[in-house]
């Protein structure tokens, strides 16, 4: 039982707040009635470790139970014949994963791995000079950190895939797996049931109640000639849409709570958290996978696997996993004297959305984020299940642009709208969580004292600069490097300053911003100021100081034929020349896909569980 559960302790806590007064008194009580109502751990599985321990003999074992690992422990373990281990870095969700507004705030917690970016010439305005990576390490992985927007990307994205020779990942043939996870919950017109389903574990709500800061966002794109979209995962992707998301009830609806609380007390899936996988272990002299190495208090642990081992430790760490256990480029694996199994280019083709905001401000009330504000927000919440953290809204608008080939279907910008009340800090505090220096901190903080401010995200879909994840050494527990590489081409840099041009710069010359009160807003940053304001010299340098990742690395683990030199996996997920291996995560996407990357992930793990039911029962299921 968590200790928020527990009534004995909760009451000794706020009997000692009893001075603070009637309000933080009633905070404090609500605060542990929402985290035991939304977070006890009768909700999630039991820790396996004494059954692993016991028996340590499995037909699979999944790595990582994040979005695809879930999804994959959940779909192999419906066979009853099937003994299914799932293997998870981190414990159990807590309140500020499972409250929607909450979401930024589990950076830089235990939920977050915490990665940063090795030093390059961009994140430059950093305090360490390399870009935060949050990555969730939790029962439900980046899943139960992310933004929950609910976004499947382009359709052109998975025909490349299928015409780069891997079959059956063309948009056709993948639809049905989008589908497959899906319990849309929006007005289901004919037209809609032709891209949704309401069968699948995954709650997915349209973006109701538009608040007006979302609505002017949508007024003024339209007004610079966007298409107001009504579906983002329909037939069309261009122009501008607030965001389905996933969430149910008000909290969020991560791979955790939709594909693990509801088989939690399946007998043949066991799920072992806290625990670090360390290494893919091999009958000895062969390619053939034996298990898998665990470390779980100071512990070492080795389970067999029978049938298979899948990894799903995400773009960071399955690449870490494979090179630890002999699979990656020898070279690298010899400098970091691991014995090498199986010569690939593991970690190589890193590609993320690189991003660059461009700021609004308009004058506004302090006290939309006072202490006493934020405190009713939550009696509100809890109570009525009303209110502004039962939803990402004001942040929900997202919109693609072609900024060479404006008619063209296919996006290479998209944008986010992130709106930041005054003195957010009080209770998300986005710019410090992301580690940025004094002089930004400081001139942001200022500004955001007594105006709301708006930052305009100009996304890179599909940025030609590609970065590498490497080992910093052979012992599990260090952090691999990450060299993100962003604006290496200096394509990206263009891309990214003609959206600044075309869309972000652009809004504040539409009448709808302009009866706003919205005004463009720069931080002064030293190194910018010798190029002339708005000059591409300048806009090139804001891109370089102020850069962000949207946290969608992939395609460190390439899924590609046996003729793709850069490919890893096969397309049916299978590490090359290796027997009894799969991959299965965000880090297979031949290319980032040109939209948020969850839902891709999940379809990719239910159409990867398919596979191996395929291989192993020759046959598809049910879709
Ligand atoms: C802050 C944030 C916001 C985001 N917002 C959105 C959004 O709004 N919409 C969207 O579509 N996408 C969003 N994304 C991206 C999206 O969430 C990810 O692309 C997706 O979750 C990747 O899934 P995955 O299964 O590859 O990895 P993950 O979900 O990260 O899962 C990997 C799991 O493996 C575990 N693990 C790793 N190594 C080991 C090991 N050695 N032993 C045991 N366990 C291990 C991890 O702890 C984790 O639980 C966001 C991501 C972040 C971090």
């Amino acid at each position: 039982m968590s200790w928020a559960c527990n009534p004995a302790v909760t009451s000794m806590i706020v009997d000692s707040y009893q001075v603070a007064g009637p309000l933080f008194v009633q905070t404090l009580q609500t605060l542990f009635a929402a985290q035991c109502a939304l977070t006890s751990d009768h909700l999630w599985p039991d820790d396996a470790t004494k059954s692993v321990l016991q028996d340590p003999n499995y037909d699979f074992i999944v790595v990582g139970a994040g979005s695809a690992g879930a999804v994959v422990a959940n779909r192999l373990s419906e066979v009853p014949d099937w003994k299914v281990l799932l293997v998870e870095a981190g414990g159990n969700p807590g309140l500020t994963t499972e409250v929607p507004q909450l979401f930024y705030s589990n950076m830089g917690t235990s939920f977050d791995w915490g990665y940063k970016t090795q030093p390059q010439n961009a994140c430059k305005s950093y305090t360490a000079k390399g870009c935060a990576w949050p990555r969730g390490k939790v029962l439900g992985g980046s899943s139960s950190i992310n933004g929950m927007f609910y976004v499947r990307a382009n359709k052109a994205d998975y025909d490349e895939w299928a015409a780069d020779g891997n079959y059956g990942w063309s948009y056709d043939e993948i639809l049905p797996y989008f589908m497959k996870s899906e319990n849309f919950t929006g007005e289901f017109t004919e037209e809609r049931s032709k891209y949704h389903a309401r069968d699948g574990p995954i709650h997915i709500v349209e973006a109701t109640e538009p608040n007006p800061f979302e609505q002017l966002t949508i007024k003024a794109a339209v007004e610079l000639g966007l298409k107001n979209l009504s579906d983002i995962n329909g037939a069309d992707q261009m122009g501008i849409t607030a965001c389905q998301s996933n969430i149910k009830d008000n909290y969020r609806y991560s791979t955790a709570r939709a594909f693990l609380t509801t088989v939690k007390d399946r007998k043949n899936l066991h799920v072992m958290k806290n625990a670090l996988v360390t290494k893919v272990l091999f009958h000895p002299g062969t390619k053939s996978v034996k298990g898998i190495q665990i470390s779980k208090n100071g512990q070492d642990i080795i389970v067999n696997a029978k049938k298979e081992v899948i990894l799903s430790g995400g773009a960071i760490n399955s690449p870490q996993i494979l090179m630890l256990s002999g699979i990656g480029p020898k070279q690298h694996l010899e400098d970091m004297d691991i014995e090498v199994i199986e010569d690939l280019p593991v970690g190589e083709n890193l590609q993320d959305h690189v991003f660059s905001p461009i700021l609004y401000a308009m004058e506004a009330d302090e006290n939309l984020t006072s202490i006493d504000a934020i405190s009713s927000a939550f009696v509100q919440y809890i109570l009525k299940g009303t209110g502004l953290l039962k939803n990402t809204s004001p942040h929900r608008i997202i919109s693609f642009i072609n900024t060479t080939h404006p008619d063209s279907s296919m996006p290479d910008i998209q944008h986010h709208h992130l709106v930041l009340p005054p003195s957010i800090s009080n209770m998300i505090d986005v710019f410090e969580k992301h580690g940025l220096n004094d002089n930004v901190y400081q001139q942001f903080s200022e500004l955001n004292k007594n105006h709301l401010v708006m930052l305009v995200f100009n996304i890179v879909l599909r940025p030609k600069s590609k970065g590498k994840i490497l080992l910093n050494s052979k012992n599990p527990h260090e952090y691999p490097l990450i060299h993100a590489n962003y604006f290496d081409d200096p394509e990206d840099i263009k891309t990214i300053i003609r959206s600044m041009r075309q869309y972000a710069l652009r809004l504040g010359e539409t009448k709808t911003f302009e009866a706003s009160g919205l005004k463009l807003k720069w931080l002064k940053i030293e190194s910018c100021e010798a190029f002339e304001k708005l000059s591409d010299e300048y806009l090139e340098c804001i891109a370089r100081e102020l850069t962000f990742s949207l946290y969608h690395p992939t395609s460190t683990v390439k899924m590609g034929p046996k003729t793709d030199k850069a490919a890893v996996v096969d397309p049916e997920l299978r590490v090359h020349n290796v027997k009894g291996l799969r991959v299965i995560d965000a880090s297979i996407m031949p290319d980032v896909v040109r939209g948020n990357t969850n839902a891709p992930t999940i379809m990719i793990a239910e159409k990867g569980s398919d596979l191996i039911k395929e291989a192993w029962l020759s046959k598809h299921t049910e879709l």
